[in-house]
């Protein structure tokens, strides 16, 4: 038994230096720049007890084929993804409150995964997965087109430093490829409190076709009026700065 959960977390990390080699091609033929830099931070016991018995669980290997996602989640009920959730306490949340509805969470940051893998087995929740891998790679790669329901980005890495922009994850192919990968009416939801990121994410959608910018009156915002408050956006709230929140829908 002892033997099968260092397996386990053997595998996660052996996963980790696969990402690299095959990052480096990737970024080749896409001239692609990654939106993160690696955090290498020891687990914390509870996150390691976390992997060793909880991933097999709620955990998804990243692999280089489309998932089946109704094989997954054991039926099609709409399936809401979240890029870099952090220590997904409010993506846990959300799938407590929301049991008709299938959740992905995708994340580069170990202990965050550490961390809700043991919210998520505390919450006692059936209808989340989690990746552990760069979003980027695991869109193109594993998720079917016509497959979203819902793309949250929340508190997407702004990347201040006008050198740094081009490392930020909202750039123009990304934009498209979330557009296949969301089903027709499908809803990409952005929250930052980054004025300089809200200009370029205009920027960005209006040189896109294919999305809809979201009234007040959209269906999808009046659903979801009370959005929940992750840490970044309670960090951002003590700042007392501005908060921005930006809805997509795909409209054809
Ligand atoms: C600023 S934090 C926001 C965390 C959380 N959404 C919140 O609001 O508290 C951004 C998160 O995105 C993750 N991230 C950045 N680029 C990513 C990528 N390409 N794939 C997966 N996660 C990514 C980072 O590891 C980080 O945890």
């Amino acid at each position: 038994m002892k033997q099968s959960k260092l397996t386990n977390l053997n595998m996660v990390n052996n996963n980790l230096i696969i990402f690299e080699k095959f990052h480096k091609c990737f970024a080749k033929q896409f001239h692609y720049i990654r939106s993160f830099t690696c955090r290498h931070r020891r687990l914390t016991k509870a996150q390691q007890f976390a992997f060793e018995n909880y991933w097999q669980e709620i955990g998804i290997e990243f692999q280089e084929q489309q998932l089946d996602l109704i094989t997954l989640f054991g039926g099609t009920s709409p399936i809401i993804l979240e890029i870099g959730f952090g220590t997904g306490n409010s993506l846990v949340k959300m799938a407590k409150d929301n049991p008709n509805h299938n959740f992905i969470g995708i994340e580069v940051y170990k202990r965050g995964i550490g961390s809700c893998l043991l919210s998520a087995k505390k919450a006692g929740i059936t209808n989340l997965r989690l990746i552990y891998y760069d979003a980027v790679q695991v869109i193109y790669r594993m998720i079917p087109d016509n497959a979203l329901y819902v793309l949250q980005l929340f508190f997407p890495d702004p990347w201040h430093k006008v050198r740094h922009n081009k490392r930020r994850i909202i750039q123009k192919p990304f934009i498209e490829l979330i557009m296949k990968k969301l089903n027709l009416g499908g809803i990409l939801h952005i929250v930052t409190d980054c004025e300089a990121y809200v200009n370029h994410i205009i920027q960005i959608m209006n040189s896109v076709h294919g999305y809809s910018y979201c009234s007040l009156n959209n269906y999808f915002i009046n659903q979801h009026k009370t959005h929940l408050l992750t840490k970044f956006e309670q960090r951002a709230r003590i700042l007392n700065h501005n908060i921005c929140t930006l809805i997509f829908e795909r409209v054809r």
